[in-house]
């Protein structure tokens, strides 16, 4: 139907055109009052007395409140005024006559004369009947308490610049045609927000239980990541007033990942959530000016087939290196490290004054190891001095009086003893000096006393504990687990022991030195982060995921991610279980599956399903596409390097031709990145940017991309290139190349060097059109 056509058009428009007009009228005063604000500001400015100024600096301090709300109430609804809602819904309560029209937008908005909501964010508690409803009975959840009703009418709009586009009812048959159309569109090089085509199974994940750990299994494209920021900016919205935007935290793979999310808050109104990557964030808790090690090798000399086969050796004991460290067991001999570092902590010497005990050796020691437990070893040092403190001071005045009444009593012995002459003066004289020396000796003993004895304490620095544990043999080799041999614990404790003598650690080493530091010292800060959302999560080990839920004492986290895509499994989890059983407790805790694919067609995804089967893991969860076709993958094999550069162009230029915005090359290593670099730099007028790990920015347009970073990323199209690494049986190869294929949005090419693609070898002509 077209749009003019459907019966409440008119309606529709005037409804548009109101709204439009309110939102201007409501910026015009927004503006007059940031006006106001700023001329109290400066008025205040003016009569600041700075000897008694609490007038005006109350009033600089309520205006610039005022002004930042205005400033908040300005930029949401300028940026609404163009898209003022996406979708309708009517319900009539249970009971009531009254139906109320509800327009869901991106912000809500109140109409200052009688409170009418013009638009109902997205995230309130009715807009779930939107996402979750069918028309008919149902109900939505309000602070606990259920609200039954009918669902009349679900409509949604599409509206540009401000211009109503088109109006599409939805009831039980339609298929949902807005999601097709966004699903359509051309990527931009940032990803972007779907408050308006958010799917039921998503829309659960984003309304979870925020006080319970959350973890979420998705299939490639199934929105996880853009779920994990709806989730945040609901939960923003929700809890606006116990939490602030600075306590949420999202944890992303790399800086080139952040900045591809960047857009997504803001488009939803959310500002000020920390951003950061696990590298980041857990290397500013080391508090070190040593460095990471190589961090992406480890995974290229997994990827490399012909050193895997050479040293094979060597190779398995450092993914053996690697794992164990991400592994709980590390964590409880760190514990048991912890432990014996606790039991000798304290000085073996009794606190004393005078020769007289304050504190015994014993209760110092039982102090710092059974009523302090609840504070990291150095953490309950000042305590201890603080009862070292008052012990000396409730004793020391009776002992200072005790001596001076001693010698006095002397003295006056020798007053009433001694006969008057010179000998009785002098020896008087000498007692008087010895009594002043005295107390002078204990009062400047008294002053120093308690830091004496606090200085035996141990002070030493995190590397020097970490290089300690790594050199107690004995601790490793008598934990109880999984025996390990003296081979394994040589090779892993002296390949850390090397690089910490030259300054450097692993990227597996930051979670046993953050949990070190949070046992032995603590922070200097106190994290604000009270809740966490960690993308990419199934590259994270147990270790890592348990540190993060330690130091920041909350069960407000949310994990997301893909099995099928763990290509950094050898130091990652195997399984959800895992994390479910030995991290959180499993009957507190949320698991949810996401199986509906967004991003690619049903063709591109077939391909993808047929590759991740060969992992032949029975707990891998294939990808159900939503209905999207597109061409099927093209593939093609070259026996000359040069063709195959040649044929590389030519794609590239075919796609510039039908404007895809973004078109991305992925080769498995960076080796075939560089050689297509130069090739096109030489050879053609494409200007290509080659993408590794230390960039933060990139813009859309042709990319070279190693595929392990292109994980997390999306593409137009997409070009598979094997030319001396390609992709073989084995599980990081399928990985890699369930990745890459699964980047795409739209089409996909696949070109290799004969006998560089044995996975595809066998795949059915169903699945794939082969060009020759
Ligand atoms: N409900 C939806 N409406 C419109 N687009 C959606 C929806 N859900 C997901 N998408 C789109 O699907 C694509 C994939 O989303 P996203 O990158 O968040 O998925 P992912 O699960 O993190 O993917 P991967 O694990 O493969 O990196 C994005 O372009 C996103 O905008």
């Amino acid at each position: 139907m077209s749009l003019k056509n459907h019966p409440d058009y008119e309606i529709e428009v005037n409804r548009l055109e109101y709204t439009k007009e309110y939102i201007d009228k409501t910026l015009d005063a927004t503006e007059e009052y940031r006006k106001l604000y700023k001329e109290n500001i400066k008025e205040a400015m003016l009569n600041l007395d700075y000897l008694d100024s609490s007038q005006s600096y109350i009033s600089i301090l309520i205006n610039t409140k005022f002004m930042e709300m205005a400033d908040r109430n300005y930029e949401s609804l300028s940026r609404s005024r163009n898209k003022p809602y996406f979708a309708r819904i009517d319900f009539r309560q249970k009971g009531e006559e009254t139906i109320d029209k509800i327009y869901l937008g991106k912000t809500s908005l109140f109409r200052a004369e009688d409170s009418i909501p013009l638009i109902v964010d997205w995230r309130s508690p009715i807009a779930n009947v939107y996402y979750e409803g069918r028309l008919g009975e149902t109900s939505y959840e309000v602070e606990g308490n259920t609200q039954e009703g009918e669902l009349l009418l679900k409509r949604q709009y599409s509206i540009e610049e401000g211009e109503l586009q088109s109006i599409l009812d939805i009831d039980l048959t339609t298929n949902d045609a807005f999601l097709q159309a966004s699903l359509e569109a051309n990527a931009e090089d940032k990803l972007k927000d779907i408050a308006s085509t958010i799917q039921a199974e998503q829309n659960r994940v984003i309304r979870a239980d925020m006080a319970k750990p959350l973890i979420v299994q998705g299939v490639a494209g199934s929105g996880k990541t853009t779920i994990a920021l709806h989730r945040i900016a609901y939960f923003i919205y929700t809890y606006e007033k116990t939490f602030h935007p600075e306590n949420f935290m999202i944890i992303a793979p790399n800086r080139l990942f952040l900045n591809y999310i960047s857009e997504v808050l803001p488009e939803l109104g959310v500002e000020r959530v920390k951003q950061t990557t696990y590298v980041d964030f857990m290397t500013e808790l080391v508090g070190t000016d040593y460095k990471i090690h190589g961090e992406s090798n480890k995974l290229i000399l997994l990827m490399n087939q012909k050193v895997a086969n050479k040293a094979s050796d060597h190779l398995s004991l450092l993914k053996w290196a690697t794992a164990f460290k991400g592994s709980l067991e590390f964590k409880n001999i760190i514990d048991s490290f912890v432990e014996i570092i606790e039991d000798q902590f304290t000085p073996s010497i009794d606190f004393t004054f005078d020769g007289i005990v304050l504190m015994k050796a014993e209760e110092v020691k039982k102090m710092f190891i059974e009523e302090l437990t609840y504070l990291p070893l150095y953490k309950r040092i000042p305590e201890i001095k603080k009862t070292l403190r008052n012990r000396l001071k409730l004793i020391k005045k009776e002992v200072l009086r005790k001596t001076e009444e001693g010698y006095d009593r002397e003295i006056q012995r020798l007053r009433d003893t001694l006969e008057v002459n010179e000998n009785r003066r002098r020896k008087i004289v000498e007692l008087i000096d010895k009594r002043d020396n005295k107390l002078k000796k204990l009062t400047n003993t008294s002053k120093v006393l308690v830091k004496s004895y606090i200085s035996k304490f141990p002070k030493k620095e995190l590397f020097d504990y970490y290089s300690e544990f790594m050199n107690n043999m004995e601790l490793f080799l008598r934990h109880e687990g999984k025996d390990l041999s003296s081979k394994q614990i040589s090779y892993l404790t002296s390949k850390t022991l090397d690089l910490l003598a030259n300054k450097t650690f692993q990227l597996e080493d930051l979670a046993p030195l953050v949990y070190l530091r949070y046992r032995i010292f603590g922070f200097d800060k106190k994290i604000e982060v009270n809740s966490v959302v960690v993308d990419e999560a199934q590259d994270f080990s147990l270790f890592q995921i348990y540190t993060l839920k330690e130091i920041l004492k909350t069960n407000m986290i949310t994990l997301l991610g893909d099995i099928s895509q763990g290509i950094h499994s050898y130091r990652g989890i195997q399984s959800w279980e895992e994390v479910l059983d030995q991290v959180f407790d499993r009957q507190r805790s949320n698991y949810m599956t996401l199986v509906q694919s967004y991003r690619t067609t049903i063709e591109v995804m077939n391909l993808a399903n047929e590759v991740i089967k060969k992992l032949n893991n029975p707990n891998i969860v294939l990808a159900k596409p939503v209905i999207r076709h597109g061409d099927k993958p093209f593939v093609k094999a070259f026996t000359e390097e040069t063709s195959l550069m040649k044929d590389i162009e030519m794609k590239v230029l075919e796609m510039q031709e039908r404007n895809y915005k973004s078109i991305a090359i992925l080769c498995k290593t960076n080796g075939d990145c560089n050689k297509i670099k130069k090739y096109l730099d030489k050879h053609s007028e494409i200007r290509a940017l080659l993408l590794d790990e230390k960039m933060i920015n990139y813009n859309a347009g042709v990319m070279i991309v190693p595929s392990h970073l292109a994980k997390g990323l999306e593409f137009d199209a997409v070009i598979i290139a094997c030319i001396n690494d390609g992709y073989e049986e084995n599980d990081l190869d399928i990985k890699l190349l369930y990745v890459a294929i699964t980047r795409t949005l739209h089409r996909l090419f696949i070109c290799y060097m004969k006998n560089k693609l044995p996975i595809l070898s066998n795949m059915d002509d169903e699945l794939i059109t082969h060009i020759q």
